[in-house]
C-alpha cells in the first residue's frame, strides 16, 4: 500500500481491507450469538458507516433488519462541535432491539446525543457498534459494545471515513501523516 493525498494533505496506510473484514467477521459471530432468537434493527449513520453497515450486515445470519440516519458535524479535519440531523428515522423503535452502527467514534458528541434521542423512542435495547474508537479523543463518557479497533487521535480516511466527502471509497484505512499536523 502506498501514501495517498488529499487536498495536499498525506495519509499513510493503516488498517488494510483483510484486517478490515477478519474484525468484522468476529464481530459478526459476536452478534449472531448474542442476539440469536431476537431481531435486532441495525441503524446505520450515514454517511462514514455505510461501507462498514453493508459489511457487517451481510455476515448476520440471524434474522436483522436495517435502516440508515444521516448525522453531519465535521467539516476538514475537525469538529464543527454541532451534530446536525439531515435525514431522520421513519422507523417505530418502541420494543425494538437497536445496534447502532458508526464509522467512528472520535469525540463521542455524535453517538452521545444519537443514543440520547433514540432513547426516547423506548428500544428495547440499544447497543453501539463501531469499526473505530479513539478513546483518548473522547468528550464525553460513550462506552461502544462492539469496536473494530481502537485507535490513537490521528485524523483516518477511508473504507467509508471522509475528508470533506473525498476518500470515502479507499478499500483500506489511512492515518494522517505526522508531518502534516
Ligand atoms: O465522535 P464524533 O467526534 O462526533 O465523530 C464521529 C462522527 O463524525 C463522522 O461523521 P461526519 O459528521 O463527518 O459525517 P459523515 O459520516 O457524513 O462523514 C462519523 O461518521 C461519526 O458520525
Ligand atoms: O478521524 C476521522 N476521520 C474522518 N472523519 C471523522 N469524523 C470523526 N473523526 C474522523
Amino acid at each position: 500500500m502506498d501514501q495517498v493525498t488529499y487536498k495536499g494533505l498525506t495519509f499513510e496506510p493503516y488498517i488494510t481491507n483483510d484486517t478490515i473484514q477478519n474484525r468484522i467477521a468476529e464481530i459478526a459471530r459476536e452478534i449472531n450469538k448474542q442476539y440469536a432468537g431476537k431481531q435486532p434493527l441495525f441503524l446505520c449513520v450515514l454517511n462514514g458507516a455505510f461501507p462498514f453497515a453493508a459489511d457487517l450486515f451481510r455476515a448476520i445470519d440471524i434474522d436483522a433488519e436495517i435502516s440508515f440516519i444521516r448525522l453531519k458535524s465535521y467539516e476538514g479535519t475537525s469538529t464543527t462541535g454541532v451534530v446536525k440531523q439531515v435525514l431522520g428515522l421513519s422507523e417505530n423503535l418502541e420494543g425494538r432491539d437497536v445496534i447502532v452502527v458508526e464509522d467512528i467514534i472520535d469525540t463521542g458528541n455524535t453517538i452521545k446525543k444519537l443514543v440520547a434521542d433514540l432513547k426516547e423512542k423506548n428500544p428495547a435495547s440499544i447497543r453501539i457498534a463501531t469499526l473505530l474508537f479513539k478513546p483518548e479523543s473522547l468528550q464525553c463518557e460513550v462506552n461502544p459494545d462492539y469496536v473494530g479497533f481502537a485507535i490513537p487521535p490521528k485524523f483516518i480516511i477511508g473504507f467509508g471515513l471522509d475528508l470533506d466527502g473525498l476518500a470515502r471509497n479507499l478499500r483500506d484505512i489511512y492515518v494522517l501523516h505526522d508531518d502534516n499536523l
